[in-house]
């Protein structure tokens, strides 16, 4: 069963609902994206939602090889990258990249 609800940090959501921030790497508990399919998306804090994505693509990356190509993908740069997911995924090697487009964002 593929997911289809994801939640990101508060401190994300202003990249993602201005299109600066296109992908996220998360562990294997949170891979199981369907490319094509439609996304519900909370902050991880308060579970509010804020927007709809649609998943481009889901890919295997050992985070040896994250590159300025996902950090600037990320709108950080490649050191603030990898101090981010050391912090989230700490001793984690195996992820996942994970591309999407925003559809939908909140109404203010
Ligand atoms: C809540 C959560 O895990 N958020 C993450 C994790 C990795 N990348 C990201 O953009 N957001």
């Amino acid at each position: 069963m593929s997911l289809t609800a994801i939640t990101f940090f508060e401190r994300f959501e202003a990249d993602i609902l201005s299109g600066k921030k296109t992908l996220t790497i998360r562990d294997d508990t949170e891979k199981d994206f369907l490319p094509g399919s439609i996304v519900q998306v909370s902050t991880y804090e308060q579970n509010r939602w804020f927007c709809v994505l649609k998943i481009e693509s889901v890919e295997a990356i050992l985070f040896s090889d994250l590159s300025d190509i996902h950090a600037k993908q990320e709108n950080m740069t490649l050191s603030a990258l990898k101090n981010v997911i050391k912090e989230i995924y700490p001793s984690i090697s195996h992820l996942y990249v994970i591309s999407y487009k925003l559809i939908k964002e909140k109404v203010l």
